[in-house]
């Protein structure tokens, strides 16, 4: 044995699959191309081959591993990885049972185990150091390889769910490979997201099957492949650099740049909502489109300046979000989640983590009910689409405002009285392995205050509202603004404007009304009448 085991290199991991090799190559020449190019693990995986073809083929394959100084692992087949000296095994939970393999394999050969649940990483972590060097973590996403998956694709907060496991039990030697789905279009975001709450581990690599087995041209395959790995940063959307004070001058700034830009800004988004939503993003200098058709998402996205508002109220169809949802990153153009009625029901919940797992966000927005349960720090259900209506403390919503921003690594705002708003976009920086050392606690977070405004609450789609005047802000701002304070300017100038609109009005009818054109106000004369509403950086 070459290997220490403590210093496997899992950034790159090939697994093999030959029943998809293009024409004119072998699986003996695609593994070399990956290997010429940066791979640095493999696992040979055969399903219906004999015993006899399996043994020739991994003794040829090894001798190439061993050429680069890769470790060589087997799948399932303990018998073969033990035959031919093989660096190590990798079974999954219907195999036999890793402390069997331990016992057969010996202390030096590499385990690893597919894991996809909380329960196994206990297991794993009882079993203690000896026992399971790696999980194969998974499967993220849908995939063709695996033909009948007996597991859903738990997207990347499932597998921030196993990293949270492996720190919640000290499991600190296991390693961890993301596994399922992932092609370069995906890769970035999915290092990008998943860090364990506690920011102390990351993913130690990516496992590739189809992207380098089946590439006509593998070697460039697996450059572009190691690009993304090296060069850890992820240019969703335009991040900027974040200014230090957010100011009547930023909030200035990002209004010129808004009315100046004037940006088309889409909305998907529930009927309720619809017209006020279009006549508010007028009210602050942007266009508004209303459209659910798939066909048009990709051109939508490319217009300069173009901004989505993606709103669950009420929703158009699956694929439909899907797509618009793949356009938008693909441009990299932002996007504005609203989960309206989050955990009203469970089928609710399931669409909105469906479609959180297929893109990254630049903005969450809710309100406190949707924030407490997207943070998991409550399991009460919503009533409908209301916000919460009991007691709140303020350091509880910082703290889910926070929580969801690191999460999925967005800007995440928490409206009611006092509006959170918490930055948990780490310029787009991401590492392999070791995490970004901090935790959802200490990212930034302000408080956007301006007296009680309960009519603000009564009138409907308000807070749906909010999310065109974030979209249009983010949208608007030139590419190289940093979006937390675009999102804090359309934060506290609606505020604003909700209090002037509140002076105002004679009853929530009235109160639409005056809400418009006190938006109306404060973008066109660019010269806040009134800056009452008060921001308070948190701790
Ligand atoms: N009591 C309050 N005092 C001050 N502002 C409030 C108050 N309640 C709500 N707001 C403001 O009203 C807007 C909507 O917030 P809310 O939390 O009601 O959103 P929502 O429930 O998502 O609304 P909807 O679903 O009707 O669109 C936000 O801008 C928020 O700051
Ligand atoms: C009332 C209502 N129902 C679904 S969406 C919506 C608008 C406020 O969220
Ligand atoms: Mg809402």
């Amino acid at each position: 044995m070459v290997f220490n085991k403590e210093n496997v290199d899992y950034s790159l991991y090939l697994v093999t699959d030959s029943s998809m090799l293009p024409d004119g190559t072998t699986l003996y020449s695609q593994v070399k191309a990956g290997l010429e190019n940066g791979v640095t693990l493999v696992q040979l995986r055969e399903k219906d081959i004999e015993t006899k073809d399996f043994i020739r083929e991994a003794v040829e394959v090894q001798k190439l591993c061993q050429s680069f100084n890769v470790p060589l692992i087997i799948n399932d087949r303990i018998d073969v990885a033990l035959a031919i000296g093989a660096d190590g095994v990798h079974v999954g939970q219907d195999d036999m049972p890793i402390p069997m393999v331990r016992k057969l394999v010996g202390p030096d050969m590499i385990i690893g185990w597919s894991v996809g649940f909380r329960h196994e990483v206990e297991t794993l972590a009882e079993w203690g150091p000896d026992m399971v060097d790696y999980i194969g973590v998974g499967t993220i996403f849908p995939t063709l390889t695996k033909k009948n998956p007996k597991k859903a694709p738990m997207g990347p907060q499932g597998a921030i769910e196993v990293l949270n496991a492996l720190e919640d039990n000290k499991a600190h030697w296991c390693r961890t490979v993301a596994i399922g789905g992932l092609h370069p279009v995906n890769i970035e975001r999915v290092l990008y997201q998943c860090v364990s709450s506690n920011g102390q581990r990351a993913l130690d690599g990516i496992s590739v099957v189809s992207d380098i087995m089946a590439a006509p041209d593998a070697a460039a395959a697996t450059k572009n492949l190691r690009h993304l790995l090296d060069n850890p940063s992820y240019k969703f959307v335009n991040l900027g650099l974040k200014s230090e004070t957010v100011s009547s001058e930023t909030y200035r700034e990002v209004v010129g740049q808004v009315t100046r830009n004037r940006p088309l800004v889409q909305h998907m988004t529930n009927k309720v909502h619809q017209n006020f939503g279009a006549n508010v993003t007028l009210a602050v200098g942007s266009s508004p489109i209303m459209s659910e058709v798939k066909e048009e998402v990709h051109e939508l996205a490319r217009i300069p300046h173009a901004a989505l508002l993606l709103n669950t109220g009420s929703v158009a169809p699956l694929d439909v979000l899907r797509e618009a949802i793949t356009a938008y990153n693909k441009e990299k153009r932002p996007i504005v989640f609203d989960p309206v009625g989050y955990s009203a029901t469970e089928a609710r919940r399931l669409l909105n983590d469906t479609l959180l797992s297929h893109g990254q966000f630049t903005c969450i927005k809710g309100n406190t009910s949707e924030i407490l349960s997207l943070a998991k720090l409550t399991t009460e259900k919503m009533k409908g689409v209301d916000a919460f209506t009991g007691q709140l403390d303020k350091v509880m919503v910082a703290q889910a405002t926070r929580v969801v921003a690191y999460t999925y690594k967005t800007v995440a705002v928490c409206t009611g009285e006092y509006d959170f708003v918490a930055d948990g976009t780490f310029g787009g920086r991401y590492y392999l392995s070791c995490g970004l050392g901090i935790s959802a606690k200490d990212i930034p977070c302000v408080a956007i205050h301006n007296g009680s405004i309960p009519i603000m609450g009564d009138i409907t789609a308000s807070g749906c509202s909010l999310g065109s005047t974030i979209a249009c802000c983010v949208g608007g701002v030139a590419p190289e603004s940093n979006l937390f304070d675009a999102v804090v300017t359309a934060v506290v100038l609606y505020k604003t404007a909700g209090k002037l609109a509140s002076t105002r009005c004679q009853g929530n009818g009235s109160f639409n009304v005056q809400l418009l054109d006190a938006l109306y106000q404060l973008f066109h004369e660019n010269c806040p009448a009134t800056w009452s509403t008060s921001l308070e950086r948190l701790s």
